[in-house]
This record gives structure tokens, C-alpha cells and sequence, in this order.
């Protein structure tokens, strides 16, 4: 079953006057955001650091990067897995995606962006990458109110965080079904293995979620200024399996074609749960462990672990 309902997801209101350190309305914004990935393991994040020129420019850009041939789009390679071209899959022949590594710096951004035009393409390249740096700020404010939800030593927070994230920023298009008895899968049921994902979208809806312990799928309106940001397997095992990390899926319900953009975070190095989220009534679940290590597990042999593999991967 799929509940519409938009009120069935929290909604976190990210204006400055709850998203500044220090402000009267911080501290309850950090409770509301910690509850909400423990809970659902996402939010609906009201954020308006993308304006609406470049929320109208981002997805006019996204267009014109699909409309390239299929030849040039393939291009687009990475020896990490899922960071690449993925498409022409005949499970979700409406899916087709692509990947922007290190996407917050100007170098990724030129360095996809040359790959695609070769003769240049200085509006998409500069679009894109003002898009990626505005996320990955929304992202970065999400994991500081997360670590001070849990009363977590700022020293583990510090001003070199945005270093030690690598940021993949992945372009997806889901064509509308074109025969009537086309399926409407858009994309089927996985977990992130991400720290966290932000997805934004046109505003062709589609994405699905499942809460801790829910039965239905939880469908939902995005507005332009709305940014879903969800917790990936790898933050669950860092939060000793506080966090909820929730299984997703798209389903294309009109003939319209949905365009949606994922920041997907990446942390450098090893992982260690925070000694603060040990204790006896919490004992540790998982072994110190690499994001990219656990990326390539979910990939290996060519074969997918859509669900959640963080215990398989690296459980105690
Ligand atoms: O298009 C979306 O909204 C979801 C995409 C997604 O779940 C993914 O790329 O992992
Ligand atoms: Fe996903």
C-alpha cells in the first residue's frame, strides 16, 4: 500500500534561524532531525539555500545531459562502483543515471563536464557545481546537528569535516512509461551505502520510502524547495544502528519524464562509532570500517545487496 499523505514524512524547516549553531531554535532543530532518522531514517528537509533560478537552471541543465548519445553518456566511467553510467537495464528500462565524483569542487564539475562536451559547456559546468556546493552545505549541517544531538565531542566535528566527505553527485532521469503495459518501476527497492543521500527532484513525484518497522510505502509531494535527506548504510553502523537506514524505491505513476539529482556523501577513511553511542545497554555492533570498502561489498561479483549489508559487511 502507498500512503500520499506529505504529513506521513517529518518535515524539518532548515531557515536560518533554525540552522545556525547558536540560535534559539538549533538545539530543538537537531532533536527534530536526530528523532526523524531514527525513526524514518529521512526527513524532509525545507531548505532554500538552491534558489528557484538555479533550481529552474539545474534541471534544465539535466535535460540537456540526457539529450546527449548514448555513446557520450557511457563515457562517463569510474572504477568505484555506481559512480559511473548506469543504464539500459531491462529489470528498470526507464532508469538511466549518471555520476559526478568529487562534485563540490570546481575540478569535478569541469572534469565531468569536459567529458560530456568536449568543446566546453561553461553555463552546465558552473550550474552544477553551484548546486553541488549549496547540498553539500545542507548535508554538512545535517551531520553537525546530528553529532550534537548525541552530545558528541565537537573535536570529531571539526572545520576539516567537509575534507574528509567525498561528495558523488548522480543525475537521474526516469522516462515515463511508454506502452500501457509498460511496468511503472522506475527503480526497485535498495538501501544507500552512503553516509547520507540528499535527493531533490522536478517536480515529477515517484520516490517511495519505508520507515523503521513500517508496512506500507510512504509516498510524497516535493516542493522545489524540498530536499530528502536520507541516511545510508554506512551512518547507520557509525550511529551503533540508531539511525535508521531506509529501504527506497521510484515508481513512475503519470507518462511524464522525472529528473532527479542525488548528493550522495562518502566518508574519507576509517569509520569508528563514537564512543559516546557505546555503552552497556548499547554494546558496539560494528568494527571500524571503510564507506568505499562497503560500497564495493554491496557490489561485488557483480551481484547487488540492495538491502542494507552493513552487518554482513562489518558487524561485530
Ligand atoms: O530518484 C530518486 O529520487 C531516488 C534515487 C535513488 O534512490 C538512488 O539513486 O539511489
Ligand atoms: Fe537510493
Amino acid at each position: 500500500m502507498v500512503s500520499q499523505a506529505f504529513s506521513k514524512l517529518p518535515t524539518v524547516n532548515f531557515g536560518p534561524e533554525n540552522s545556525t549553531p547558536g540560535s534559539g531554535s538549533w538545539a530543538p532543530t537537531c532533536e527534530s532531525v536526530r528523532h526523524a532518522l531514527e525513526e524514518y531514517g529521512c526527513f524532509v528537509a525545507e531548505y532554500d539555500g538552491v534558489c528557484s533560478e538555479l533550481h529552474g537552471a539545474v534541471f534544465r541543465a539535466l535535460e540537456e545531459l540526457f539529450d546527449l548519445p548514448i555513446e557520450r553518456k557511457a563515457l562517463n566511467t569510474s572504477g568505484k562502483p555506481y559512480f559511473g553510467y548506469v543504464g539500459q537495464i531491462p529489470e528498470i528500462p526507464l532508469y538511466e543515471s549518471m555520476g559526478m565524483d568529487e562534485a563540490n569542487t570546481l575540478e569535478g564539475s569541469q572534469s565531468f563536464t569536459s567529458l560530456m562536451w568536449p568543446n566546453g559547456n561553461q553555463h552546465f559546468c558552473e550550474t552544477v557545481y553551484a548546486y553541488a556546493k549549496q547540498v553539500a552545505e545542507l548535508e554538512q549541517t545535517v551531520q553537525r546537528m546530528v553529532f550534537e544531538s548525541y552530545g558528541i565531542d565537537k573535536k570529531s566535528f571539526d572545520s576539516h569535516n567537509i575534507e574528509s566527505t567525498n561528495y558523488l553527485v548522480r543525475f537521474t532521469k526516469y522516462r515515463g512509461p511508454q506502452m500501457n503495459d509498460e511496468p511503472n518501476v522506475g527503480l526497485t527497492s535498495h538501501t544507500d551505502k552512503s553516509f547520507i543521500t540528499i535527493l531533490h527532484q522536478n517536480q515529477v513525484n515517484g520516490l517511495e520510502v519505508m520507515p523503521r518497522n513500517g508496512d506500507e510505502w510512504i509516498g510524497f509531494e516535493q516542493l522545489p524547495s524540498s530536499f530528502v535527506v536520507m541516511a545510508g548504510d554506512a551512518f547507520l553502523a557509525w550511529s551503533n544502528n540508531r539511525i535508521h537506514c531506509p529501504p527506497h524505491r521510484v515508481v513512475m505513476r503519470g507518462d511524464k519524464a522525472r529528473y532527479s539529482l542525488g548528493l550522495f556523501s562518502f566518508k574519507r577513511g576509517t569509520i569508528h562509532i563514537p564512543e559516546e553511542l557505546i555503552d552497556d545497554e548499547h554494546p558496539q555492533q560494528f568494527k571500524p570500517f571503510d564507506n568505499l570498502g562497503l560500497l564495493s561489498f554491496a557490489y561485488e561479483n557483480g551481484e547487488v545487496r540492495p538491502h542494507c549489508c552493513a552487518k554482513e559487511y562489518c558487524g561485530v
